[in-house]
């Protein structure tokens, strides 16, 4: 099992009363699962998605990737399990501006102080997602989709093997919709376990594995 996520609640304070945007979730995922998770604003999906991404500490449960209980890790070793087992892409956009397409997704490798061809694998990605011509380009020379296209290429840079996604067609169109989901079937197909969490429902026959989150529970809808 590469992920597996058991009793997972986070609780907030807001205006003085507590309410759980997280509540009692299981999940289960195996290396090349495709999971999505459908939701309402607020439903808890983006702190479910940062609870296993290690960016907030549960208030109870486990979190354990690839045979690793992360909540046992100190920050430091967190960071650099993190930065080479869990592809991160954020909502919105996340590109760095004062660089380009390239540096961008070359910046994990750095961080992590990798060895290997940084310039292969991160060229690759680029022909992978079919923007290689782009790679001196600056973002703001780049649509929507383009860019969505660098933010995967990054969050694959050092090869992860769990790939998280916080509504990564918000704001696409219905054409480049459906091609960077093929891009996250293609990604599942080659081993690498994704979970997707999103309001779009016309991505939801992409998922292998589908759930719907509700006022923090989350429940499969799969038969
Ligand atoms: N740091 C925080 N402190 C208090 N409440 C929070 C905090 N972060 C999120 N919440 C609340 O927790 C609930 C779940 O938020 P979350 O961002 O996980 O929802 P979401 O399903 O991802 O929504 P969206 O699709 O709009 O991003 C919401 O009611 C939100 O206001």
């Amino acid at each position: 099992m590469l992920l597996e996520v058991s009793n997972l609640s986070k609780e907030y304070t807001r205006t003085n009363r507590p309410f759980f945007a997280v509540k009692d979730v299981g999940l289960k995922m195996n290396s090349g699962d495709f999971a999505i998770i459908i939701g309402r604003s607020g439903s808890g999906k983006s702190t479910l998605l940062n609870l296993i991404g290690g960016l907030v500490s549960p208030t109870v449960g486990q979190i354990s990737i690839d045979g690793c209980n992360i909540m046992s890790l100190k920050d430091r070793e967190l960071s650099a399990f993190r930065n080479s087992y869990i592809g991160y892409i954020p909502q919105g956009h996340s590109i760095l501006s004062n660089l380009s397409v390239l540096d961008n997704v070359r910046l994990p490798h750095y961080l992590q102080k990798r060895q290997g061809d940084v310039d292969k694998r991160a060229l690759s990605l680029l022909e992978q997602f079919g923007i290689a011509h782009l790679a001196n380009a600056y973002p703001q020379q780049l649509s929507g989709g383009e860019l969505r296209r660098v933010t995967i290429a990054r969050a694959l840079m050092n090869k992860p093997k769990l790939l998280l996604a916080d509504e990564p067609t918000n704001d696409l169109d219905a054409q480049t919709t459906y091609e960077v989901m093929h891009l996250f079937s293609e990604i599942a197909n080659e081993g690498t376990a994704v979970l997707l969490v999103t309001h779009d429902l016309s991505t939801i026959h992409y998922g292998k594995h589908v759930y719907r989150m509700d006022n923090g529970e989350l429940k499969s809808l799969n038969t």
